[in-house]
């Protein structure tokens, strides 16, 4: 069984493979200060509760783009498992050319959910995926990552309003059904909601005709992440809902680099 994992700024998920099946998904908050007894417990607790044993996992690959919690999730994997996880990181093979002025300067999150798109719904397309900040990345046809853009995340604008502003409380996210609100959580809920649904068609628009000037209807757009839902019941924009493409991505980058990959732990980095 194949073990993964993504850890984005607000959430880590988890997910099992057996053969190219995602049997169980687990998501746990991002927490830097926990220490790698911690996680331990955590993950351990949470493939115990599906049943799943430590010795029933054969091989773990992490993606991260937060550095500061690599240290303690890198050491749990290697006492829980006994082996070295595989690292989406610089030199590691996803089969995609990164046209990124820096290519190690894009988020891993951002990679692994291009190979995923890329290999399920073929370019040229476009993901969106709605985390702790949004992502837009644009594929060509032929495969290459082209770049995208980074906006503010949808519950990191609100709570920014609620903490910035004295009088404006933290809403929920909900949709108010109209614009002209007459209450403050109403028109919060307003202007983050539906301004962000223009958010989201303006720069989609505008990619598509940068990704595919000829064609920009033939552009898919795949949107992921926690947010996901909230904003495509909103637009005809979003053309399908895939929320498990980071897992599905990371399986994929997996079986590309299993081949020649040294798992064993080495000698001088075994526990006492
Ligand atoms: N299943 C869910 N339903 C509703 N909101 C969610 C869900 N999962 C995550 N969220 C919210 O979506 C936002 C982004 O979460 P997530 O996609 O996990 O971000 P990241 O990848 O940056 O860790 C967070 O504000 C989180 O609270
Ligand atoms: C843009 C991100 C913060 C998104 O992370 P997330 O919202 O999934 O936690 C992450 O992909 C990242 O740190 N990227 C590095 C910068 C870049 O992609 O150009
Ligand atoms: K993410």
């Amino acid at each position: 069984m194949l073990l993964v994992f993504d850890v984005g700024n607000t959430n880590i998920v988890m997910g099992t493979f057996e053969g190219d099946e995602l049997s169980f998904s687990w998501r746990m908050s991002t927490d830097k200060d926990k220490s790698s007894d911690e996680y331990v417990i955590l993950i351990s607790q949470m493939l115990q509760y599906q049943d799943i044993k430590p010795y029933m996992i054969d091989d773990v690959i992490v993606s991260s783009v937060v550095p500061d919690l690599m240290y303690s999730l890198e050491h749990a994997i290697r006492k829980l498992f006994k082996l070295m996880p595989l690292l989406v990181e610089p030199g590691i093979k996803t089969g995609m050319d990164i046209q990124y002025d820096n290519p190690k300067q894009v988020g891993a999150d951002r990679i692994v959910n291009a190979v995923a798109a890329f290999q399920k719904y073929a370019g040229p397309l476009i993901v969106v995926d709605f985390g702790t900040a949004t992502t837009f990345c644009a594929i060509a046809e032929k495969g290459n990552y082209l770049g995208g853009t980074i906006a503010p995340g949808i519950k990191i604008s609100s709570d920014a309003l609620f903490q910035k502003a004295a009088k404006l409380p933290r809403i929920d996210l909900v949709k108010p059904g109209q614009v002209i609100c007459k209450n403050t959580v109403n028109s919060m809920q307003s202007g983050i909601i539906y301004g962000y649904v223009g958010l989201v068609e303006h720069i989609v628009n505008k990619m598509k005709k940068e990704l595919s000037p000829d064609a920009p209807e033939k552009v898919k757009v795949i949107a992921t992440g926690g947010l996901s839902t909230l904003i495509s019941s909103e637009t005809e924009i979003i053309d399908m809902v895939d929320k498990t493409i980071t897992l599905d991505g990371l399986k994929i980058i997996y079986d590309l680099n299993s081949q020649d990959r040294e798992k064993e732990i080495p000698p001088e980095m075994l526990e006492g």
